[in-house]
């Protein structure tokens, strides 16, 4: 099977603002891939990209093996919602649901009427009068009902109460097990991220950071806890992504691509997935204000 995603190269600028500086990654098909990053890192941008909703300003970009909104058989593979979940304030979900019927070659009546029923969503209801959990569940429902090969969603629990979140989330997740369809999503919540993913894409600085399958992810990063000093040598493929040091003990979050850390004399645990981004997004940050290296970072005492 084609690539969910492949990029080379990738930069998207807004006039001489660069939103996304060589991106080049590849996501294997099958996957429910999270993508997280602070404000601004260019979340937004590269799921526009993959949508077919902008042009890159240099390098590629296929989603499952094809230029994005390359033709009509293209943008019917794909469903996105776009951060503000739009709909027509002034159409009622009926007439979302009869748009969707007439714009879409493999609309799926059964699925839309379904689980509008499901939902709770009356038919006759004005979108604009919608909640913020009905409006993103009628995206959702839009969007899953083109029956696409791949779901992206910018953002889709970000204004929605905890419930509502717990309520999407597993919306979506039954509709990958139904349909069979990949799913890009973004999210600033990591703890859902967690739920729901088996990829993901750290973004900071228009950059990536991080990406691959959470297994593999998970499986290489590891806290380090040893006396002070005791770990100012690692071996080559060991990277510190974060150290905290007091007067007695150093404390490093390290990626291990060599499998080298078993070998290494020091407390020895795996991060989890929120441990694991919260310090690649804290070297970021770090970076950006011109702090220095995390690898010397004091702890405060
Ligand atoms: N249409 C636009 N015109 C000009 N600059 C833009 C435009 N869209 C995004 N940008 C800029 O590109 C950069 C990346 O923005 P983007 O919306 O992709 O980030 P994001 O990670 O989705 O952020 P957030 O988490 O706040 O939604 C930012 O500096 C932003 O100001």
């Amino acid at each position: 099977m084609k690539p969910v995603l492949r990029t080379q190269g990738l930069s998207k600028s807004y006039g001489s603002r660069p939103a996304l500086i060589d991106v080049t990654l590849t996501v294997p098909a099958g996957r429910v891939v999270g993508l997280v990053g602070p404000n601004g890192a260019g979340k937004s941008t590269l799921l526009n990209l993959a949508a077919g909703m902008i042009a890159p300003t240099a390098g590629t970009i296929e989603v499952l093996g094809s230029r994005p909104a390359a033709d009509a058989a293209q943008l019917a593979r794909i469903g996105f919602v776009a951060q503000d979940t739009p709909v027509y304030a002034g159409l009622t979900v009926g007439d979302h649901l009869r748009m969707g019927r007439r714009l879409n070659p493999r609309w799926d009546d059964a699925l839309a009427e379904g689980r509008v029923a499901q939902v709770g969503l009356d038919p006759a209801q004005k979108a604009g009068r919608l909640s913020g959990g009905q409006r993103a569940q009628l995206a959702l429902t839009i969007a899953a009902a083109k029956r696409p090969e791949l779901l992206i969603f910018d953002e889709p629990v970000a204004s929605l109460d905890p419930l509502a979140r717990r309520a999407f989330l597993q919306s979506l997740m039954e509709f990958v097990a139904e349909l069979e369809v990949g799913v890009i999503l973004s999210s600033h919540l990591l703890s859902d991220l967690e739920r729901v993913c088996d990829h993901m894409i750290v973004l900071t600085g228009s950059r990536v950071q991080l990406t691959g399958d959470v297994e593999d992810l998970l499986a290489t990063h590891y806290r380090l806890v040893a006396a002070r000093g005791g770990l100012d040598a690692l071996p080559p493929g060991v990277e510190v992504i974060h150290a905290e040091h007091t007067d007695r003990q150093s404390t490093l979050l390290v990626h291990d691509t060599v499998g080298a850390v078993p070998g290494l004399a020091a407390d020895t645990e795996h991060l989890n997935l929120e441990d694991m981004i919260l310090a690649y997004l804290t070297r970021a940050a770090l970076g950006a204000v011109g702090a220095r290296a995390p690898q010397t970072l004091e702890a405060q005492r």
